[in-house]
This record gives structure tokens, C-alpha cells and sequence, in this order.
């Protein structure tokens, strides 16, 4: 049965060969990493990361397109202000090219939350990652499972990851981010909802959703770096590209 070998395989990855594909396979990591270096400002890199993911959902070209544009806008347009930066990055970017008006007024939402925090409630979030998805939903009125809601917090862990120089595994509490890709990989599997049918597979294999993202999320995209990249750091790539086929 599709769904045991499917478990089979997750279990034998687990949350080690997902760290290894977030670090030096998803090119969304390597964006991250890429702005980190040029920005030199830890709080405000931390920051760009969490409203970016708010703004991140129905794009206009692919995730890891939209990402490596964020990081390279932002590498030479250091900004003061997050809503007078988007209003000027928005309208002119080639891959979030959709519904400007409702994402900006989104970062209005956001705004003065990010303006609170201190880089010291920054590290506390990063340490208590389900207290920072609450309180972020709570701000922009969201589903705790929400898309953006809990994508922000895979891309928080990641930019986190890089700021703090320290590995903190997600949430087994935090769901997956439901896009086209985990939407569609979904259907193959099951009829029911995709955000309940991974909370019970992870729950089953021990690796948490946002991590379960990380395995699949990269290489469903198709991208033939990602495939290189998978080959060449990721001791289990041939397991990876069986699950991905199932
Ligand atoms: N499930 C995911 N959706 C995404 N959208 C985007 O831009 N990146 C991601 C991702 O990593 N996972």
C-alpha cells in the first residue's frame, strides 16, 4: 500500500535527512543565507524573513524564484520602514506579481508587531516556535494553520538557523504549509484534507510536518539544481526521489 511504504520511507529519513535538505538543497535556504551576508543586521534579517512570508502565496512565478529576488532586492535596498519598502519592492517584482493592495495591507497588520520585537524576543521565539505561530496568527487575524501563518515559521526557523548559528527542530504541532505542490503530492495518497492527513503521519513516522514540508516541497518542484544538489550532500537522495515518485 502506497501510504505504508510512504511512512516506511519517512521514518527512515527522518528529521536528520530533512536538515540536510533545508540546509544545502532548498535554494530558499541558500536566498536566505545570500541576504544574511550582504545585509550584515541580524534583527532586520529576521525581520525581511517574516514579512516576506507573509506576502508569500499566490505568486507569479516560482517559491524559490520569489525568494532569490527578495534576497537580492534587499542585499542592495537595505530598508528603514517594511510597508515603504514592499510598496516600492511589490510593484516591481517579476515573481509576486498578484494582488499588491491586500499584501501590502497585510504588512500594515504586521508592522508594528515586528517593530515591538527585540532581538532578545527574537531568540525567545526561535526557542519556543509554537508561542511565535499564536502570537503571529493572533496579529494577522489568521488560522493558526494558515499557509502563510505556518510557512512563516518554517522560514523564521531557517533564517533563525542562519542568524543564530544554532539547529532548533520544529513543532510537532505546527502543520504543513498547503500549496499547489503538498495540495496535488496529497491527492496521491488520500481524499482527505492535506493538513490533517500529515498531522497523522507525522505523528506516525516522529517527523514534524514542517520538516515532512522540507523533504518533499524542494524536489517536487522540479527544479534540476535541487536534484544536483539533493545527489551530491544527501546520503539518502535515491530514498528522497523514490518518494517523490510514489
Ligand atoms: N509548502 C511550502 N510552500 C511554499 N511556498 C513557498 O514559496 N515556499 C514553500 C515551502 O517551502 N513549502
Amino acid at each position: 500500500m502506497k501510504v505504508e511504504a510512504l511512512k516506511s520511507i519517512l521514518k527512515e529519513l527522518g528529521i536528520e535527512c530533512a536538515r540536510t535538505i533545508e540546509e544545502k538543497v532548498d535554494l530558499q535556504f541558500s536566498a536566505l543565507e545570500n541576504l544574511y551576508k550582504n545585509l550584515n543586521d541580524d534583527e532586520l534579517f529576521l525581520k525581511l524573513v517574516i514579512a516576506n512570508s507573509i506576502v508569500s502565496y499566490q505568486l507569479s512565478a516560482k517559491g524559490e524564484k520569489w525568494w532569490w529576488e527578495f534576497s537580492r532586492y534587499f542585499s542592495k535596498n537595505p530598508p528603514k520602514g517594511i510597508v515603504a519598502a514592499y510598496s516600492e519592492f511589490l510593484p516591481n517584482s517579476k515573481t509576486n506579481r498578484r494582488l499588491i493592495q491586500p499584501k501590502l495591507n497585510r504588512l500594515k497588520k504586521l508592522e508594528p508587531f515586528l517593530s515591538s520585537l527585540t532581538m532578545e524576543d527574537l531568540r525567545d521565539y526561535y526557542h519556543n516556535m509554537l508561542r511565535f505561530r499564536d502570537h503571529l496568527a493572533r496579529v494577522m487575524n489568521s488560522k493558526e494553520d494558515a499557509k502563510t501563518i505556518v510557512f512563516a515559521v518554517k522560514m523564521f526557523g531557517y533564517a533563525s538557523r542562519i542568524a543564530f548559528k544554532e539547529f532548533i527542530p520544529y513543532p510537532m504541532e505546527i502543520d504543513i504549509p498547503k500549496d499547489f505542490r503538498i495540495e496535488n503530492y496529497t491527492k496521491r495518497f488520500t481524499s482527505e484534507e492535506p493538513v490533517k492527513f500529515w498531522r497523522k503521519i507525522s505523528r506516525e513516522v516522529g517527523v514534524p510536518p514542517l520538516h515532512i514540508d522540507s523533504i518533499l516541497w524542494p524536489v517536487l518542484g522540479g527544479d534540476r539544481r535541487v536534484i544536483g544538489r539533493l545527489k551530491k550532500h544527501c546520503e539518502k537522495s535515491e530514498l528522497v526521489l523514490q518518494l517523490v515518485s510514489l
